[in-house]
């Protein structure tokens, strides 16, 4: 497992997760998962509440530990390194260049309140990437212009409806230029009303940007467009993937045809 994947093969698995066990407590929230994610490949993540969607971002982007197993990103290890040929786990060092690879979009948009939205935008691009104020103002003014918000440069999260805040996290998030976008539920604390311009900005980036994404979502019709493959997740492992038209036209597993059934059925009563 030292060279997993090559990064300039654009067949080859940017994400590999190789029999990776998290527990919470007692609970074991990853049963030895398999799963990988091709450079450039949109995959969408579905599945029932609890069954660790969120965890397996959480973990790519370094926000949760694993307790067995093995990951490795752009051909790299996530979670340890090797010294003497032999793995140890990851330094703060090894971690930090890792999350460099990846940009994630919360749930909760996750600004900072403080800070107009082009200082959270140029944040990390100058502490981090060590770009120049006027770079990075640069780099924020084309991201924002991106995602449809350049006029509200100078105010604060506070003063912005759910769907501009989600805007410009996205807008943050690409400012690191990062190979891998992980979202995690981008809608699900917006107004309905609100979803739609999110979508939109994340179908562009699909369409547009030659970027790995990782979707998790409960956005069925969504994932159908933008998906090249829909997993679904179910107790912390892939019960089925396959490309959307045939994972929603026809799903082989009874545990996935009774998630998308009571999943319309609910959303149809709601
Ligand atoms: N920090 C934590 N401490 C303890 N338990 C946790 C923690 N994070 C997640 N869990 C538990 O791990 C399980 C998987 O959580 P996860 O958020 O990955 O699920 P999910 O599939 O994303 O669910 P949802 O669709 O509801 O967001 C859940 O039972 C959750 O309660």
């Amino acid at each position: 497992m030292n060279d997993t994947s090559n990064p300039s093969d654009p067949a080859s698995p940017i994400i590999v997760m190789d029999q990776v066990v998290k527990r919470f407590g007692d609970a074991l929230v990853l049963d030895h998962l398999d799963f990988q994610v091709a450079k450039g490949e949109k995959v969408t993540i579905i599945g029932p509440s609890g069954s660790g969607k969120s965890t397996v971002l959480r973990i790519l982007m370094t926000l949760e530990t694993i307790d067995s197993g093995l990951i490795h990103v752009a051909g790299k290890p996530l979670w340890h390194e090797y010294r003497d040929g032999r793995p140890v786990p990851a330094s703060e060092a090894h971690l930090r260049a890792m999350r460099k690879e990846m940009g994630m979009v919360f749930q909760q948009f996750n600004l900072f309140p403080h800070m107009t939205v082009r200082r959270n935008i140029t944040e990390s691009p100058i502490h981090v990437l060590g770009l120049s104020k006027a770079e990075a103002e640069q780099r924020a003014h084309e991201y924002l212009e991106l995602v449809g918000m350049t006029e509200h440069a100078d105010k604060f999260p506070g003063q912005l409806s759910g769907g501009q805040q989600q805007r410009v996290a996205i807008a943050r998030a690409l400012a690191m230029r990062p190979n891998i976008m992980l979202f995690d539920e981008p809608t699900s604390a917006l107004d309905p009303e609100l979803v739609g311009e999110v979508l939109t900005v994340i179908r562009r980036l699909s369409e547009e940007h030659d970027l790995t994404m990782l979707l998790v979502t409960h956005e069925m019709e969504f994932a159908r467009q933008i998906s090249d493959r829909v997993c679904f997740f179910d107790k912390g492992v892939v019960v089925e993937q396959a490309p959307p038209e045939e994972m929603f036209a026809e799903p082989r597993e009874e545990r996935t045809r009774e998630f998308l059934k009571t999943f319309i059925r609910t959303r149809q009563g709601a």
